[in-house]
């Protein structure tokens, strides 16, 4: 139920005169705040925006929101029978069938009672960004009117720029041009005269047309606000009083010649609106590429509405109950055969994204399987950016720390279920085309893993904050409370799992953490719809910062910041060393000591007995080897094989590799696919060239490659007789196995495996083996671990061994507070022993 009245109606009738030309059906919403109306043109060039706040009106009821939809030319009729001095009042019912509108003569001599017939519409609302722009002008409306008045009868664009001292128009048409200055009267805190603020010079053009249907709303305000930005929309603000303002937006001209402009998107607003919070992370930094000046998006920080109020709200944040989660299981996986319902999705998912991905400029992040095509645009998070983005994070820490467990739990509870089903197809697609995964690669990692960490961590963490003291002395009660850690935590993840980006940063972020995510270049996109998906699930603006940027500089900005607490951190373990080297060089700068968090690099192997199932050694081999192109940390790139087994293995494994296929993202029968990008190719490669030029090696399988389309490697397989040989030693990350037929020792331990039936083989290689793998399989693969079955970490240059996808990991993101409460007081200070 909507009530309304306003004394002064002839407000609203101003209002509807200024938007009568440009709107022509419009949803206005009544909600208990105000009233609102956003609307844009058929040719998206221009978008109005209405607000009349509640406490503006006379007498203002409203319970819940209404949207109403209107036709405004009836609108306008109707509202032309009040007089200028009638009180109006708006009533509509909660069915939004109609609206009522009251005209009440001063003397209440004469009320008039009209019904507006409603319509239903389905309007496109768009979020816009909550911009400052580099020039801000406010002059008396009625001059922008005039201008536009006397430029009009000139020609129909005019360009607008200014200097401190005036504003300029200028117009240019076949009878000839002209220009008026408007000049600088008064300082910008002054509501009277002419002010100009300006950060830097822009120079604008626009279409006269629109600027003067704007100046209808001349007679609501003395004074208007224009501010502008090159190749931004252009805001038109007529306050009106202490009630609201209505403001207009209105697309820049396009030069036809400069189609390849990021944002001459043929002018239309709605893009550029969308433009504006794609990049909102990074818009000045696009902008200086664009050699323009965008001004000061405040990157998501801005677009952060309010941390919400838990913190502020004592009973908001009560818990009324111990609430129990639903129970979790693993995903169930699909299988991705030939005419399945699942394979015929996701082949729609990649045509669809192939289609409206690939852009001709500014490219960054390619298709692996055909590096001509880009898969997405980017830009890149400047140190500046980096560190608003960490303001950003650290105002939305209040709120979210104070958020009820259960509350955070269902936001990551719905991720899952939104990555299980409408966006499964999608986030598969972005990582088969960006990370050459194949569809059963996808569907383990982009899909399953990753719901299985957003709901197993719920589950773990649920288990965590129940763990209790078990003991209370008497008249006491002993409590303790996971705390998130004070400060940020900084995720940075591989390319080569879209889960890990997903759990690095939500795993800190479920604990109660505001994360600070830096993903990996050639990972952007499925990582920017992992955080689409939280925040669709309803995470609050700013918990986790997505931000994209150069490796080296944006980990600085992050890491050189007193408030870092912690780094989630998942790569190679050169990378890793490094940032632990500089945090430990800045540990004088930090309020905490940083947990750090490490999963790195791996030499695997796969020990095989003479006791062992041979085909199943030698499948397992295979597809730990070669799936995904040897591209997982845990694949096996070093296998032992006694020489009594040794020719059986070899030929066994030389038929079955002669027999794999490799194509890119549209072949769904291709076991194998491209590496990830140039830089991995050439490494890849540089080692298959010295094991072919090495006297003490030789290759007997694959060898070759080609990237003339794709980045492809044949699988390929090195036998030594140097037990030190470079390739059983350093990680290839590539579709590269060396056999040799002595164990040696490493300094990674990630995983690996023994093949064996003789069970005192297998117990004794378990014993031997204990600190050589944080997985260890047996009879099984080294790759593949599944979040709730085996917990996944390395020990030694592996990284630290907190287990992703366990309590373990998640304990690193708390900080424990002890607390005791005393119900008895003390009755003197001294001990019985004092007596
Ligand atoms: N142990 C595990 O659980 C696990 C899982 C996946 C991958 N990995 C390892 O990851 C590596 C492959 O992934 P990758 O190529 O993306 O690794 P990488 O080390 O090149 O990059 C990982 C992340 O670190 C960032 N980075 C690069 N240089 C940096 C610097 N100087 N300071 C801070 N951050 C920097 C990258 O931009 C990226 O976001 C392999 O070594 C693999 O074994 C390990
Ligand atoms: N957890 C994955 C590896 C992740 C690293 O790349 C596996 O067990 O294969």
């Amino acid at each position: 139920m909507l009530e309304a009245r306003l004394a002064q109606g002839n407000v609203l009738k101003k209002v509807i005169d200024s938007l009568r030309d440009l709107v022509n059906e419009a949803n206005f919403e009544f909600t208990p705040s105000g009233i609102t109306l956003q609307s844009m043109d058929s040719a998206h060039v221009i978008l109005v925006s209405l607000l009349l706040r509640a406490d503006g009106f006379d007498n203002y009821r409203c319970d819940r929101t209404i949207p109403v939809g209107i036709n405004m030319a009836s609108l306008s009729k109707i509202i032309r029978a009040a007089a200028n001095d009638d009180a109006i009042t708006l009533r509509a019912d909660d069915n939004g069938e109609s609206l009522n509108l009251i005209f009440e003569a001063p003397n209440a001599g004469r009320v008039s009672d009209y019904e507006l017939k409603l319509m239903d519409l389905d309007v496109e609302q768009v979020a816009l960004p909550d911009m400052s722009y580099d020039v801000t002008v406010r002059m008396p409306s009625e001059e922008l009117q005039r201008v536009c008045r006397d430029l009009s009868a000139v020609g129909e664009s005019v360009t607008i720029n200014a200097t401190k001292e005036s504003i300029n128009f200028g117009v240019k048409g076949e009878l000839g041009s002209g220009s008026i200055a408007i000049r600088s009267t008064a300082p910008v805190d002054k509501k009277e005269g002419v002010s100009i603020s300006m950060r830097q010079p822009a120079d604008v053009s626009f279409s006269l047309k629109f600027l003067t249907q704007f100046t209808k709303a001349t007679p609501l305000s003395e004074t208007v606000r224009l501010e502008f930005s090159n190749e931004c929309p252009m805001l038109v603000e007529y306050p009106i009083g202490d009630m609201g303002y209505i403001r207009f937006y209105l697309a820049p001209k396009v030069d036809d010649d400069d189609e390849d402009k990021m944002w001459s998107v043929g002018g239309d607003i709605r893009d550029m609106i969308y433009g504006l919070w794609d990049t909102v992370y990074d818009l000045r930094e696009i902008c200086r590429k664009l050699g323009t000046r965008a001004g000061n998006i405040t990157p998501s920080l801005k677009k952060m509405s309010p941390p919400t109020a838990y913190h502020t709200s004592p009973t908001s944040a009560a818990l009324l109950g111990h609430f129990s989660l639903p129970a979790v299981q693993n995903e169930p996986m699909k299988t991705y055969a030939p005419n399945s319902v699942e394979r015929i999705e996701l082949q729609k998912a990649i045509k669809e994204m192939q289609a409206t991905i690939f852009t001709k400029n500014l490219a960054q992040q390619e298709v692996c399987a055909n590096h001509k095509n880009m898969l997405c645009t980017y830009h890149q998070a400047s140190p500046e950016l980096v560190n608003e983005a960490i303001d950003g994070a650290m105002k939305a820490k209040a709120g979210w720390e104070a958020m009820p467990f259960h509350e955070r739990a269902a936001i990551f509870l719905k991720a899952a279920d939104l990555l299980s089903g409408p966006y499964r197809y999608k986030m598969m697609a972005a990582t088969i085309l960006g990370q050459g995964k194949n569809a059963w690669q996808a569907e383990i990692d982009a899909a399953a893993e990753l719901i299985d960490f957003w709901r197993f961590n719920c589950a773990f963490a649920a288990q965590i904050y129940s763990e209790q003291p078990p003991k209370n002395s008497p008249g006491t009660w002993n409590r303790v409370e996971y705390r998130p850690l004070e400060g940020f935590v900084v995720a940075i993840s591989p390319f080569n799992f879209t889960a890990i980006g997903g759990n690095l940063s939500s795993a800190p972020a479920l604990m109660g953490n505001v994360v600070l995510w830096k993903p990996s270049s050639s990972a952007i996109l499925s990582n920017y719809i992992i955080h689409n998906v939280l925040m669709e699930a309803g995470l609050p603006d700013g918990v986790i910062q997505f931000i994209p940027g150069p490796s080296a500089s944006t980990a600085d900005a992050l890491l050189n910041h007193p408030a870092l607490a912690g780094v989630h951190f998942t790569g190679s373990t050169d990378v890793f060393k490094k940032i632990w080297k500089q945090v430990g060089n800045n540990i004088d700068k930090y309020h905490s000591y940083p947990r750090l968090v490490g999963e790195t690099g791996g030499k695997n192997f796969h020990f095989i007995h003479e006791s062992a199932d041979l085909p199943n050694a030698v499948y397992n081999t295979i597809r730990s080897a070669f799936e995904y192109q040897g591209q997982k940390c845990s694949a096996c790139s070093r296998v032992y094989v006694p020489d009594s087994i040794w020719p059986q293995f070899r030929e066994l494994l030389q038929t079955e590799l002669g027999t794999i296929t490799q194509g890119g993202a549209e072949e769904f029968t291709a076991f194998s696919g491209p590496v990830v990008n140039r830089a991995a190719f050439d490494k890849i490669r540089s080692y298959i060239e010295f094991a072919r030029d090495a006297k003490d090696a030789k290759i007997i399988a694959g060898g070759k490659y080609n990237d003339s389309r794709g980045y492809f490697i044949e699988p390929t397989v090195i036998e030594t007789t140097n037990v030190e040989f470079k390739t059983m030693k350093e990680e290839i990350f590539g579709p590269v196995l060396t056999l040799h037929i002595a164990a040696t020792g490493s300094t990674y331990a990630l995983t690996g495996s023994i093949f064996a039936k003789d069970r005192n083989i297998i117990s004794h290689a378990s014993e031997v083996l204990r600190h050589a793998a944080g997985n260890f399989y047996i009879n099984d693969k080294s790759t593949g671990a599944v979040v709730g079955q085996q917990p996944f970490g390395g020990a030694r240059q592996s990284g630290t061994n907190d287990k992703a996808g366990s309590a373990l990991n998640l304990y690193r993101w708390v900080s424990p507070r002890s607390i005791k409460e005393s119900f008895v007081p003390l009755t003197h200070w001294s001990y019985p022993s004092n007596q």
